[in-house]
Parts: structure tokens; sequence; C-alpha cells
């Protein structure tokens, strides 16, 4: 219910609206009823013989209240929508602001596929939080309340059946219905996000299935969960016609009780004849405004699982953190940290105790999945150590403000993102062009000029031109911190060495940290540190490790050997 509660916050901030259409609702059902019981005395009447001009009064209401419903209708959906587009747009703008305070990290453990079932198919289901849930209750009882009023001054036992036939439309039938679909409804949004990633991945991954011919049996998972989420919402579909169908059915049974009790109170003399019309008519009508109970349940099942998605619990709590400041130089330090990723039961890095001298170039080198790209990310506060601590000039990180910390770090992982547009929006600066073009050209991407196109995910550039283009977004930002993940590992060795060069020039007085395979050129860093296994296992420059002779000689060996 907190993702309910919280949608409620929203609307409630459209009172006036909300008011509005509650009380437009309320005069277009009650001039509805109005309308027909009127009409209902009036053919009574007219049966009876009453001359026309005695009925000119009640022939003026019938006209008026026609008149009435129809303008009250038309002000309560401009309201009830109004209210329900101004609420949209908050619940998009928290679900955003949501994501926005949201670890890197963290976002990635969402499918996407997932997340845009969220974004987009989740959010719009709250459209129906208050056209469905929240006011037709509301308008429903007023109505029925000032019908019953109306009919107790008659007969209270049409009163009385009345009542009856609200109690068993509004609570007995929706909670019989809504106990029958609860199995279904659980379903519908998870099959719909079951959908939605694979989707999204059959997209992302349409060529390589293609290559690895497995395309046509994720199709057919495609297809198969595709009808699966079809049957769910038939299913859930038919729950809510039945449940019509029984709701219209009430209000007729409810018309032949009135029928049958007024004839016998006629009958008895406790009624006048001419009032059992009225009455009919009055049934028939005011039983109408509870068609929309019928789907209660099922909307309001749906609207908190849909909340729920969209506000989902944020399981890391935002600790107090400063903002960096202006670090210049940057020593990073690791105190027996350990790290285990989210669901995961192995320790990715065991005690880890390293320091990184302010200014200094140290290269982190080791096999692969040995934890050297786990050692940034815990840099970047992109994840969190389960134990010991990380310290930025003797300050905890964790005190740290992350995007301060961002700002000063000029970063390039393993991954990086293009998106599609042109070079000049992906080098991600408000530099002018000359810079731009600048940066382009000492990152040997001069072959490109600014407006040149570039495609979703960059799948019209090269691994190399890639990296050069990450390697450009870094010439454009002035950060004092340092952090290559394998950032030439694309480029040819010529290409690789001058790159490195500018990257060097413009780091000249930073922290640079340098993660890698390739154990040639280390001979120019200050520091090495090895990792084997999450394990720091050798330290040193290249000259002491070298005569050290140990793991990182025999790394080196290999190298040589197999080069
Ligand atoms: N997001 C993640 N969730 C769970 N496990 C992960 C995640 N990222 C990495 N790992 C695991 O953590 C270990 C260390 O990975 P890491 O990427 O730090 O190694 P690496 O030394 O940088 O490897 P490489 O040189 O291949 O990039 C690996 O066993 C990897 O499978």
């Amino acid at each position: 219910m907190i993702g309910l509660s919280i949608v409620m916050k929203q609307l409630m901030q459209e009172k006036r609206d909300v008011l509005l259409s509650i009380f437009f609702g309320f005069i277009a059902g009650i001039a509805a009823v109005g309308l027909f019981t009127a009409s209902g005395y009036l053919i009574s009447q007219a049966a009876l013989g009453v001359p026309i001009y005695a009925l000119t009064v009640v022939i003026a209401i019938v006209k008026l209240l026609g008149f009435t419903r129809a303008l009250a209708r038309y002000s309560e959906r401009y309201f009830s929508h109004r209210a329900t587009f101004t609420m949209m747009s908050h619940v998009r703008v928290q679900f955003f602001e949501k994501l926005q305070h949201l670890s890197p990290a963290r976002i990635q453990r969402f499918r996407s596929g997932d997340l845009l079932s969220r974004a987009v198919s989740n959010v719009d289901s709250l459209q129906n939080f208050f056209l469905r849930i929240f006011y037709p209750p509301i308008v429903l009882m007023l109505i029925f309340l000032s019908t019953i009023l109306f009919t107790l001054y008659f007969s209270i036992w049409i009163a009385i059946l009345l009542v009856l036939g609200l109690l068993l439309s509004t609570i007995v039938l929706p909670v019989l219905f809504a106990k029958l679909a609860q199995t279904n409804e659980q379903s519908v949004h998870e099959h719909e996000s079951q959908l939605s990633s694979q989707a999204t991945e059959l997209l992302f991954g349409f060529q390589d299935l293609k290559i690895h011919q497995q395309l046509n049996q994720k199709l057919d998972e495609f297809k198969e969960s595709n009808e699966d989420y079809i049957d769910t919402q038939a299913k859930d579909r038919k729950h809510e016609l039945i449940n019509q169908v029984f709701d219209g059915w009430v209000g007729l049974l409810m018309a032949w009780a009135v029928l049958a009790v007024g004839g016998w109170l006629i009958a008895n003399g406790q009624m006048e004849g001419v009032w059992l019309a009225m009455f009919m008519l009055l049934t028939l009508t005011v039983f109408e405004n509870t068609a929309p109970m019928a789907a209660f349940p099922q909307h309001f099942n749906e609207n908190k699982q849909a909340a729920n998605r969209v506000f989902f619990k944020q399981d890391q709590t935002t600790k107090p953190s400063q903002p960096l400041g202006d670090a210049g130089a940057m020593e990073v330090s690791f105190w027996n940290v350990h790290f285990t990723y989210p669901e995961e039961q192995l320790e990715t890095l065991h005690d880890i105790n390293l320091s990184i001298p302010a200014s200094q170039k140290t290269a982190i080198v080791g096999a692969s999945g040995s934890g050297k790209s786990t050692l940034l990310q815990l840099i970047l506060k992109l994840e969190e150590p389960n134990d010991g601590q990380l310290f930025i000039n003797s300050g905890r990180i964790s005190e740290v403000e992350p995007e301060s910390l961002w700002k000063q770090t000029n970063t390039i992982l393993q991954d990086q993102h293009f998106f599609a547009g042109t070079i000049r929006d992906n080098l991600l600066s408000d530099a002018n062009d000359e810079q731009l073009t600048y940066a382009l050209k000492r990152a040997r991407l001069e072959q490109f000029s600014l407006n040149d196109a570039v495609y979703e995910q960059g799948d019209n550039l090269s691994g190399g031109e890639k990296q050069r283009l990450a390697i450009a977004r870094t010439f454009l930002r002035d950060a004092n911190l340092w952090l290559l993940d394998e950032a030439t590992s694309s480029l040819d060795h010529i290409t690789a060495k001058e790159v490195m060069n500018e990257i060097f020039k413009d780091a000249s007085n930073d922290t640079l940290i340098l993660v890698s395979h390739n154990l040639q050129g280390l001979e120019q860093m200050d520091q090495i540190i090895v990792m084997d296994s999450g394990e720091v296992v050798e330290e040193g420059t290249f000259d002491e490790l070298m005569e050290q002779k140990s793991f990182f000689y025999q790394l080196k060996q290999i190298e040589n050997d197999t080069l």
C-alpha cells in the first residue's frame, strides 16, 4: 500500500479538481435519478388522464434535469481528467527522481525491459486510480444516500430494498469476485514485465542470436510469453465482465423487488398507485451508478501492484554525505576492504589494503576476473564495501557525495554508452566546437566531424573508435583523478601509445589508476599492483617487481613468450 499512498499524496495536490469532480459527479448522478423519477411520475399521471397543463411544472423539471445532467457530466469528466493528468505528471516526475537517486549499479540490476514497463505501462495504469478507484465510490455513496432519504419519505420498505441492493452490488459481489480473480491479477504485471524484458533482449541481441542460430528459439519463447500475457489479460477481463453482468442483474432484481413490494403496499393501501412507476425507474437508474463498482477490485489490485512497481522500495539507505570540494590530486587508500556483489555467495575482494599516492601513476594488473574493475567500482562509489573503509585524502569515501566525486574523476570503464545522435552529442560536453574538435584530434579521431551520426549504442563505430570517443570525452573534462579500465584495449599498439601519451600529458599532476591486462609500457608507472583471485598479491615499481621474480615476473615471462 506504500505505493498507493504516494499516488494519493500526488492526487491531493489537486484538491480543488478532486472536489469539483466529486461535486459534479454527484450532480450528474442525482440529476439522472431525478430525471427518471420525475418521468415515472409523469407517465403515471398521464396514464390517469390528468390534463397536460397540470403537469407543466413536472415537464419543466424533467427538461431542466436533462440539461443539468448533461452539463454536470461534462464538468465531471473535465475536472476528473484534469486532476488525473496533472497527478500523472507528478507521478512521472517522481518516478524519474527516484531513478536519479539510485546508484548506477542499482539501476543496472533492473532488466531494461522491466524498467521500461515500470516507466510506461505501470505509470499509465495509475491513471485509473482517481477515475475508477478514488472518486466513483464517494459519488455513488452520496447519490444512494440522497435517493434513500428521498425514498424514506414515501416507504421504509422500498428504502430498505435499496440499502440491500447497495450492499449486494458494492460489497458482496465485488468481494466475491475479487477473491475469485486474485490469483490471476497477481500475474498480469509479472507477465507484462517478462514480455517487455524479452522484447528488449531480442532487439539488443538480435544480431548475436541470428549468428548463433538461436533467434527462432528466442522468438518461440517470446511468443509463448506473449500468449501467457494475453491469456492472463483475457482472464482478467472475463472476471470484470462477469462481475459487470452480475451487477446489472442486481439492478434488475431490485426493480422487480420494488415492483413486488410496491404492489403489495398499494394493495394494502399503504402507498398510492401513482408512485409505483416512479420507484421502478428510480431503482433502475440509481443502480446504473453501481456499474463502476464491478471493476473496483480489479482496478484496486492492479493499481496497488502498479504503484508498488513504480514506487519500488529502495533497499539502500542514503547516508548523509558531504561534497568533496576541490580536492586537488587525490590520494586513494583501501583499509581491510572486503566486498561481495549483491546476490553473490563468493567474496570478490578479500582484505584489500592499498595506498595510491596523490599525483602518482598506478597500474593494476592481474588475471581476468581477479577483481581489478571491482576496485574501480568501489572508488567510484558504484558499489559499497561490506567491510573495511576506502579513503580519499584521508576522508572516508562513504561520507563523500557521489556526484562531487564523479565531477572530479575522469573515468573510462569497460562499457561506455553511446547515444543515438551525433559525435557532438556523444562528447557529453558544453565546450565550444573548436575545443570539441581538438579533443577528437587528440584522441586520434580527426576523421570524424562533430555532426557525423552515431547510431544507438554506437553501432556504427568500431570497438577502437568507441574507446577513442570515450577518451575524447575525458580530454574535455577538468578532473584530478583518472580511472582507466582497459581504456585502449581495442587500439593498435601505435595509436594506443599516442593516445596514452596525450592522457599522461593531461594527467601529469593528477592521480591516475590504470587497469590493464597488457603488461607493455608499465615501466613508466610509479606503482604496479598485482591482483589475483580478489587479493593484492604484489605491489611495487616495475623494476622492484621484476627483481622479486615472483608473480608479476612470471606474468611478464608468459606475455613475452606469447608475443
Ligand atoms: N555486477 C556483478 N555482479 C556479480 N558478480 C560480478 C559483477 N561484476 C563482476 N563480477 C564478478 O566479480 C569478479 C571480479 O570481476 P572484475 O570485473 O572486477 O574482474 P577483472 O579483474 O576486472 O576482470 P577483467 O580483466 O576480465 O575485466 C568476477 O568473478 C566477476 O564474475
